[in-house]
């Protein structure tokens, strides 16, 4: 038995509105919905997205070949370096929370392809570049329409959010795998920071202005394990009174994404939004565990962090500051809060210069 298990019901907001073009008042309503998922739990489910379902379900297949590849072969691939922040990370490179082990998975990171090299992607399986390179211009497009609708959700200029996002140049698309853990795996022990609990990525806040992402299947329990904690602010709270929520598609939410023409996901906000926001909008604090119902299947997920351009200054916005009083956050550019994220999860004792190369990677890549 689980201690203190709470299901969080994903709120469904129809983004028909924003994908589709349609009228002011419309998006106003979906703007509005939006407004009220992020204020409270900073995490929504978008249906109706307008991202076709078979471009998903290919991305998928791309995913799964991939990660199938001998060992041998996936050590030909590019292996990620912290300067292009692109190709592939082996399983237990990588903790998002450094004071756990290392995450219980592999993954694959694209870029922009204006950013990427040639050979990026060599040794990967045929269909792989089409299908991520499809997606990425999808995501693209989304992030747009998101980001118009998080402006007037918020009730700022239309181009607020989506003019630092002009060069995409720190996003990254991720394809993540978690391979089968071992039975003695399966119980997570609530609330501990120690190696004991096992979890297939620790605990974090992602750092950028949103992440999309997409988790294979809704229907299947392969797909359990994410869970969200609701923090004041928008930091990482590393104490041990934690309460997990499992995040859950109901019997009724399943039927509805369903009969959907386009694909749902989900989407959470980041730190850098939060920051914006002076916490109005939440980054809540995630982690995916070795759910006791999965523990023996494989899980994929897809996500594409959406990070403002380099240069940008993220600045708490005036609105968001009541008179007299001081912002949460002094102004920063998107890049150096990015490092500075590294520098964090690289533990103080690091050479602080010496990570300055590490400027793209987001999070921690053991040696
Ligand atoms: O795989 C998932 O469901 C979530 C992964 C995640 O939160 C991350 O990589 O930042
Ligand atoms: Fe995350």
């Amino acid at each position: 038995m689980q201690p203190n298990r709470h299901v969080f019901k994903l709120p469904l907001v129809d983004f028909t509105s924003f994908a589709s073009s349609l009228s002011q008042t419309e998006k106003l309503y979906t703007a509005q919905a939006i407004h009220e998922a992020n204020r409270q739990h900073g995490f929504v489910c978008l249906r109706n997205s307008g991202i076709p379902k078979q471009s998903i379900e290919k991305a998928f297949g791309a995913s799964r070949t991939l990660f199938d590849l001998d060992s041998s072969q996936k050590q030909s691939l590019k292996q990620i370096d912290p300067k292009s922040n692109t190709g592939y990370v082996g399983y237990g490179r990588e903790a998002l929370n450094r004071r756990r082990a290392t995450d219980l998975k592999e993954a694959f990171n694209v870029r922009n392809t204006s950013f990427m090299d040639s050979t990026d992607l060599e040794g990967t399986p045929e269909e792989f570049q089409e299908a991520t390179q499809d997606l990425w211009t999808l995501l693209k497009k989304l992030s747009d329409e998101y980001a118009a609708c998080c402006a007037m959700a918020l009730d700022l200029e239309e181009d607020y959010f989506s003019d630092t996002l002009k060069d995409m140049d720190l996003c990254t698309l991720r394809l993540l795998h978690y391979p089968p853990c071992d039975e003695s795996d399966q119980t997570p022990k609530a609330g501990k920071e120690s190696n004991e609990c096992a979890i297939r990525v620790g605990e974090h806040t992602d750092f950028g202005i949103f992440t999309f992402l997409f988790v294979h299947d809704y229907h299947d329990e392969s797909s359990l394990g994410l869970q969200v904690k609701a923090v004041e602010g928008g930091e990482i709270d590393h104490s041990d009174n934690n309460v997990w929520n499992d995040i859950e598609f109901d019997q009724e939410s399943l039927e509805i994404i369903d009969r959907d023409d386009t694909a749902a996901l989900i989407v959470n906000t980041g730190a850098l939004m939060a920051r914006w926001t002076n916490d109005v909008w939440r980054a809540t604090a995630h982690r995916v565990i070795v759910s006791p119902k999965s523990y023996s299947s494989h899980r994929y997920s897809i996500a594409m962090f959406v990070d403002p351009d380099k240069e940008t200054v993220c600045s708490v916005h005036p609105k968001f500051v009541n008179n007299g009083e001081e912002p949460n956050y002094p102004p920063i550019k998107s890049i150096d809060y990015l490092l500075m994220k590294l520098r964090e999860a690289q533990g103080e004792s690091d050479d602080k210069g010496k990570n300055k190369s590490n400027i793209f990677c987001k999070c921690f890549v053991k040696k």
